[in-house]
């Protein structure tokens, strides 16, 4: 069945079928690295009712399976070749799912003192396997913008991400005044996806892009930021895990040599806006879909903007879109 919105084959009956009915909308999020992309889609996501795909992750699958695989691994493949068409085949043959955690995540009480604004924490599961840490991990950073150039792969991760996004956009949402139930005519389905070519390719004509973009700078001492805090909790975790097997010595110090390998394995902030320039630079510069600022995106640069500011921004900018009054004129 031919699904209107996009214009691609959606293999799964139900799926098709509800992709006709949704008064879908589609907010494309675009932007470098670490500029904010994941955690505005995800708190917008939450304040309008909408499903939420970060699509940098399905990329980072992909990039675990080259890794599990040893294709890629010695930097020795080539677009077309017999490697890249392995990996191909396992993305396409791969169960990728991600999930919003039901009542997780941060909140943060917003400058309007409505203290409604937060953001959930995603799972990624990779054929059922949780792989959300995984992903994240350093040498996952180091090959993904490479796996992410080959355009066999790209190709079978937009079906992933087609798919993904309508299975989003149709699933029940907790939201502060539960999906399309707003007398006004909040519309009952939408999605946010973030990536790099959401906006010029994936869904070139989504409702709604915006581009966003931060200093190099300011991105990389948030970056760093981030992995201090999960140093921290790794170490808390590690301390707490090491008092309650007090009794067993063994453990004790196997929890207190993870702690301190975590304390010593972290880069510098020079560290990381060295891989992210590498990163944005081969983003920029790849020839199938690179990251570029589609002409009808709306450009925000955060670099002194607080972060409930700009989510409430686009959470405004939707809602004019969708013909509703905006809510948050007086930040
Ligand atoms: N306006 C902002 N000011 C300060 N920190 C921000 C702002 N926007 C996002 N952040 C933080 O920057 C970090 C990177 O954001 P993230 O959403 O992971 O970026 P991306 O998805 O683009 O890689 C996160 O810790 C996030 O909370
Ligand atoms: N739509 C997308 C999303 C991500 N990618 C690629 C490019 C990025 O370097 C990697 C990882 O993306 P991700 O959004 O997880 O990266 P950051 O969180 O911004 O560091 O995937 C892409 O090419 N197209």
């Amino acid at each position: 069945m031919l699904c209107s919105r996009v214009g691609y084959l959606c293999r799964a009956p139900t799926v098709a079928a509800r992709c006709l009915q949704a008064r879908s909308f589609t907010i494309a999020i675009d932007g470098p690295a670490a500029s904010g992309k994941s955690s505005t889609a995800r708190a917008v996501a939450q304040q309008l009712g909408f499903g939420y795909i970060d699509s940098g992750s399905i990329y980072r699958c992909a990039t675990l399976l080259a890794l599990r695989k040893n294709i890629y691994a010695a930097d020795a493949s080539a677009e077309g070749d017999e490697q890249s068409q392995k990996l191909v085949d396992l993305i396409s043959r791969a169960n990728i799912d991600i999930n919003i955690k039901p009542g997780s995540g941060w909140s943060a009480q917003s400058a309007a003192g409505t203290g409604r604004l937060v953001v959930p924490d995603v799972q990624v599961l990779l054929d059922g396997e949780d792989v959300s840490r995984e992903i994240r991990a350093p040498e996952i950073n180091r090959l993904v913008a490479k796996v992410a150039s080959d355009g066999g792969v790209r190709d079978a991760v937009l079906h992933t991400q087609r798919y993904l996004a309508y299975a989003a956009e149709t699933r029940p949402a907790s939201t502060p005044e539960g999906r399309g139930t707003d007398s006004s005519g909040t519309p009952g389905g939408g999605v946010v996806m973030d990536g790099r070519d959401i906006g010029t390719t994936v869904f070139p004509k989504a409702e709604l892009k915006i581009y966003l973009d931060a200093s190099a700078m300011a991105r990389a001492i948030r970056r760093w930021d981030e992995m201090n805090s999960h140093m921290k909790e790794t170490q808390a975790a590690a301390a707490a895990a090491a008092q309650k097997s007090n009794a067993d010595r063994d453990a004790v110090k196997k929890d207190g040599d993870q702690a301190s390998h975590a304390s010593v394995s972290y880069p510098s902030v020079e560290d990381i806006a060295r891989e992210l320039e590498q990163r944005d630079y081969a983003d920029i510069n790849r020839k199938h879909s690179p990251l570029r600022i589609a002409s009808d995106a709306v450009v925000i640069d955060n670099t002194n903007m607080t972060f409930e500011h700009q989510v409430y921004s686009i959470v405004d900018l939707a809602r004019e879109r969708m013909g509703l009054p905006r809510r948050y004129d007086e930040l």
